[in-house]
């Protein structure tokens, strides 16, 4: 169920269109107001959802070995300019314990946490956290690479630049071949 309230963003939006100079009765724009609020409604679905939901969805599966889903597209809007930011993320874990959780569960925890304004950064820390938190895990390996809006039309204007960043956890921190492994795996 979401808490989205369509008729405050339709009001919203037809104030920017009138502060831009455009006039928000003409044909073209008329139902522009009610798009954007579908879209920012389906954009922020995320708001009212926990990614730790997905991962109490556990089978006991004696795998102690690493898991890594890779690739996963995303697309999220920053929390500064509400414009997008978008790209791909790379879950990997070690489970401890037969606690190995569905594939698509990792995928639908970032799905989760990008529908909402958001920072490249919390994203990557928010899923490593949830993994470790529901599963515990011997580690957890997240890495988000993305292209910010914010950074390609506008401002700085750098388009092609892309953000990596990467958050791990558990035996992982520590294990510096391991990590070379998950990262050539994500690269290969
Ligand atoms: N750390 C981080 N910064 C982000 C993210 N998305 C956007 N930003 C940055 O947020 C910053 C906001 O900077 P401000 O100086 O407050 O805003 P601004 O004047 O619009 O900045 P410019 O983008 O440099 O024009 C910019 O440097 C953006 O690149 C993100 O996911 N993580
Ligand atoms: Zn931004």
């Amino acid at each position: 169920m979401s808490n989205v309230n369509r008729a405050q963003i339709e009001e919203a939006v037809r104030l920017i269109l009138e502060a831009i100079g455009e006039d928000p009765d003409r044909e073209g724009l008329l139902d522009t107001p009610k798009r954007v609020a579908r879209m920012y409604e389906e954009v922020f679905s995320g708001m009212n959802q926990d990614p730790k939901e997905y991962f109490e969805t556990i089978f006991g599966e004696d795998h102690e070995e690493l898991v890594l889903v890779k690739d996963i597209p995303f697309y999220s809007m920053c929390e500064h300019h509400l414009v997008p930011f978008f790209g791909k993320a790379h879950v990997a874990y070690i489970p401890k314990g037969g606690k190995v959780t569905g594939l698509s569960k990792l995928a639908r925890a970032v799905e989760a946490v990008a529908r909402r304004p958001q920072l490249q950064e919390r994203i990557t820390s928010t899923i490593a956290n949830a993994i470790m938190e529901k599963l515990d895990p011997h580690g957890v390996m997240v890495v988000v690479e993305a292209e910010h809006m914010c950074m390609t039309m506008r401002g700085v204007k750098k388009p092609g630049s892309k953000t990596v960043t990467s958050a791990v956890r558990g035996n992982l921190a520590e294990d510096v071949n391991a990590r070379a492994e998950i990262l050539s795996l994500i690269k290969d």
